[in-house]
């Protein structure tokens, strides 16, 4: 297993975090969401908390906590907060860490930096969760040529939710990446259920092997 594996997604609200607190209870491991904004609802943090079913102490705490549910750089100027890259580095741990970002590649965490800038100092392998629904060739298409230009290793793509046949393979082949799996629409979304929908759509062997 690499010692860290990053979770970006091609769009916000698609389901990075609910396939991360599978993941990362799968993994056995650890899950670290850097930079959080929005906390008036549930944090990302709390959702694998609640999620992952993974003993206490496996999700580590944000560097960054900020109130305003907005890209972070937007809603770090209006805590007064200042975002520092140097802030976010690699935290030492026993087992494999699931990283997740904030919406997608290019959101920036303040006016000089993107989640893509980190991502490339940190040189670990990126799992792409995208969408089913329309749309998603083209968003999809771009966060790959995005991440080939700066030769940050794609573990492969994640589609969530209903299948679409045609769509996840015209990304997988202009994308030439591997369909890792696709989580369906899960009701109820429990840990139960994420676990048993993880376990029915993953070879855990294709994530853990990397690149
Ligand atoms: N497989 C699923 N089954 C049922 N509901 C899901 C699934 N995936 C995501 N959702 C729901 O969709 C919403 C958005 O998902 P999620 O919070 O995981 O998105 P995200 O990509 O992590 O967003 P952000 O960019 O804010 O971190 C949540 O309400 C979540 O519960
Ligand atoms: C608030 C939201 N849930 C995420 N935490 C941040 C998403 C930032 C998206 C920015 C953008 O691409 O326009
Ligand atoms: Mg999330």
């Amino acid at each position: 297993m690499t010692r860290g594996i990053v979770i970006t997604g091609t769009d916000t609200g698609i389901g990075k975090t609910v396939f991360s607190a599978g993941l990362a209870g799968l993994l056995d491991g650890f899950y670290w969401k850097p930079v959080q904004s929005g906390l008036e609802e549930e944090t990302d943090s709390e959702v694998v908390e609640r999620l992952a079913g993974l003993p206490a102490g496996r999700v580590l705490p944000e560097v960054y906590r900020l109130r305003e549910p907005l890209s972070p750089h937007r809603s770090a100027e209006i805590d007064g907060v200042a975002i520092e890259a140097a802030k976010l580095s690699l935290p030492a741990l026993p087992g494999p860490l699931v990283i997740e970002g904030a919406g997608g590649l290019m959101v920036p965490l303040n006016r000089q930096t993107r989640f893509i800038d980190i991502f490339s100092q940190w040189r670990l392998p990126v799992i792409l969760c995208a969408r089913t629904t329309l749309g998603t060739i083209n968003h999809a298409l771009l966060s790959i040529e995005a991440l080939r230009a700066r030769s940050i290793p794609i573990v492969g793509i994640v589609f969530i939710g209903d299948e679409m046949a045609d769509t996840q393979k015209t990304i997988a082949e202009f994308g030439n990446v591997r369909q890792l799996g696709r989580l369906p629409h899960l009701d109820p979304l429990t840990s139960a259920t994420l676990r048993d929908a993880m376990i029915a759509s993953f070879d855990l062997a294709l994530i853990a092997g990397g690149e």
